[in-house]
């Protein structure tokens, strides 16, 4: 079941300061409706800054920021941590329920069985692996029909094998239910798999942005993927420059 109506979410000249600290300068971006973004960058880039800025956790110092859906009508965030912030003395059903009318809950049931735990809905979270525990989160977040989905890091403690199956998860999940997404990784490969576009923040900045225009489901030996993957690790690796030009001695 698609959101009822999609999001274009718009972002102008935004700025934040925490203090004196510049933390995002100059970001320009529209994110399309449907549209998946991955954002990846250096760690103190500015990445979930941005994420929280977007999911109005953060208010912003300058610029402005749009988000609006077709109908005109409110639009719904939801945000996926990395860590799944599940309330342990609630069970699964309870969890992904909280705060929604008796009425949402046949879909509850569905979104669950759509993520793998249709058998699991009376169990408590302690009773749950680290990746079914990720998969309830995805699955609260869906309960709430989101127009723009918002995951910061959401598989970054899974190991890898788990990881690619949540990630495979998500793309499926994206595919039935159609909502506007930005990514949050440190993983390359993960946001080529999954991505429409790569947008690189670097020092809170937008430093480069790459269209990932391949079909899906992608596969991890495609050629232009690789190059695609190494050219944005140098990306990421690249040392800071000074102003003139040459690499800053470290
Ligand atoms: N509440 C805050 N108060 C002060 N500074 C903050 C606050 N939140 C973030 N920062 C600073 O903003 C900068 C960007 O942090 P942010 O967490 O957005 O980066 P990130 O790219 O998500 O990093 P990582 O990949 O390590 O998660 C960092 O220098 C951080 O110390």
């Amino acid at each position: 079941m698609a959101s009822e109506s999609q999001v274009t979410l718009t972002l102008e000249h935004i700025g934040k300061r925490f203090g004196t600290r510049e933390v995002l300068r100059n970001i320009n971006l529209t994110v399309k409706p449907g549209e998946l973004v991955a954002l990846i960058g250096a760690s103190g880039g500015g990445k979930t800054t941005l994420l929280r800025v977007v999911a109005g956790l953060e208010e912003i110092t300058s610029g402005k920021l749009t988000l609006s859906t077709e109908n005109g009508q409110p639009s719904r965030t939801r945000v996926v941590f990395q860590e799944d912030r599940l309330l342990p003395w609630l069970n699964v059903i309870n969890n992904v329920t909280l705060g929604l009318p008796k009425n949402t809950h046949p879909y509850a049931y569905h979104i669950l069985e759509s993520v793998g735990l249709a058998e699991r809905t009376g169990d408590w979270p302690s009773q749950l692996s680290g990746g079914q525990r990720q998969r309830v989160s995805l699955a609260r977040a869906l309960t709430h029909k989101p127009h723009l989905l918002l995951l910061d890091e959401p598989f970054g403690a899974l190991d890898a094998l788990t990881r690619g199956e949540m990630q495979k998860l998500l793309e499926n999940l994206w595919n039935t239910h159609k909502f506007t997404a930005i990514l949050v990784t440190h993983d390359i490969e993960e946001a080529l798999q999954l991505a429409d576009r790569v947008i690189v923040l670097r020092d809170g900045e937008i430093a480069r942005e790459v269209v990932v225009d391949l079909p899906r489901p992608r596969k991890r030996s495609d050629a232009h993927l690789w190059e695609l993957a190494e050219s944005l690790e140098k990306d990421l690796h690249q040392p800071e420059l000074n102003l003139s030009g040459e690499v800053a001695a470290s």
